[in-house]
């Protein structure tokens, strides 16, 4: 398998150049296990372990590899079985949540996910604070999100639930499919190409499982019936949770995108984006729209190349989002006017930076 085949490109190469100087290899992750990962390169797929020196220099959770992330690996001598990872490279887009139990331990689930599919049922299965919730948690990964509407077969009323779940005009795609029946799917292939990677995000049973088999080709993974007669319940060996798929697209599903918890605004924000809240936070004025005030440090970092305008224009768009869910769950903001809305994310934007000065 080639790198490309696995999702590399040149902003990767461009990040891994003094890793190779340095005699790595670049590999991705498709597999985490325990503090263990499966690391697959062009020279197929090794044991990887993260080197004693990375322990030392990384103590967030956050800093460790993920499912999808691109590693710098130094194969072993004599042991074409087993890498040490040295290094992991600057994510494009992340998946995190808060470690279990834990207060504010950020956890990378998956990275590097171009396009995610927001699934819901059409047979009921859908829930509209939840399909905000999963909007805002791509929109916080950097991720394109695509929605999804599964079992078209069983309810053809469409137009009322999309105007309901409140997706239209939004700037999101939303595509009437059918698992089942293959409705739909054939509208999918845009976002199906070669080396572009995509995950899957929604509730349980909304046809997740039966969704990857049908954009792979072929059963990988359980779906009901199989789960039904093992009755142990799903997951029951381990699979391979990024796979290159036959037609070439790179499809990620880890339990972790499948427990995905309901989005916690200021958190989302803070972990998903902290490169981009380190940056409006050295803005030399504290309110600053970073348009055209003096001092902006996001401007400069756009100009001189730091910040990557697309991070950026998700930040903005997820900022959108946040001032969006505010309106939603706060009766009274809910009359507010779109200035008002202005002054909210300036608000919200505001608390980020209070935030990211505590750390
Ligand atoms: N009628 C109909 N049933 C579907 C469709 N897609 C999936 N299903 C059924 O819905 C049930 C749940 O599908 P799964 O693919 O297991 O759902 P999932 O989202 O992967 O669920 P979890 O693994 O629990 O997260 C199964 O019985 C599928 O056969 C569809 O388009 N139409
Ligand atoms: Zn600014």
């Amino acid at each position: 398998m080639t790198l490309e085949q696995l999702g590399w490109n040149d902003r990767f190469a461009a990040a891994f150049a003094p890793h190779a100087a340095a005699g790595c290899v670049p590999a991705r992750v498709t597999l985490e296990l325990k503090g263990f990962f499966e690391v697959t390169g062009a020279e197929g797929a090794r044991l990887g372990e993260c080197s004693g020196k990375f322990a030392r220099d990384h103590r967030s959770a956050a800093d460790y590899p993920a499912i999808g992330d691109w590693v710098a690996v130094a194969p072993q001598p004599g042991d074409d079985t087993r890498a040490i990872i040295h290094a992991v490279l600057p994510r494009r887009t992340k998946f995190s949540r808060k470690a279990a139990g834990e207060h504010s331990v950020e956890q990378v689930v998956a990275a590097n996910v171009d396009t995610v599919f927001l699934v819901a049922g059409l047979d009921g299965n859908y829930n509209l604070h939840r399909m905000e919730r999963y909007l805002a948690a791509a929109w916080a990964s950097g991720a394109e999100p695509v929605v999804l509407l599964n079992k078209a077969d069983l309810n053809d009323d469409t137009q009322a639930l999309i105007a309901e779940l409140g997706i239209t005009g939004r700037g999101v795609p939303v595509h009437v499919v059918s698992a089942q029946t293959r409705r739909g799917l054939k509208a999918l292939a845009p976002y199906l190409v070669p080396g572009r990677t995509v995950a899957l995000l929604g509730s349980s049973g909304v046809g997740k499982s039966t969704l990857i088999n049908r954009l792979v080709g072929e059963r990988l993974q359980d779906t009901q019936e199989v789960r039904e007669a093992d009755n142990k319940g799903r997951h029951t060996t381990t699979q391979r949770e990024l796979i290159v798929t036959p037609s070439g697209v790179i499809v990620i599903d880890t339990p972790g995108m499948r427990e995905l918890q309901p989005w916690d605004a200021s958190a989302g924000i803070d972990a998903a984006f902290g490169d981009v809240t380190a940056v409006t936070a050295r803005c030399k004025f504290r309110d600053c729209a970073h348009g055209v005030e003096p001092g902006c440090a996001v401007q400069a970092a756009l100009a001189d190349g730091s910040l990557d305008p697309a991070r950026w224009s998700a930040w903005q768009r997820l900022q959108r989002a946040a001032a969006y869910e505010v309106r939603r769950v706060n009766p009274e903001a809910r009359q507010l006017q779109k200035k008002d809305i202005k002054k909210i994310t300036k608000q919200l934007r505001q608390r980020v930076h209070e935030k990211s000065g505590e750390e």
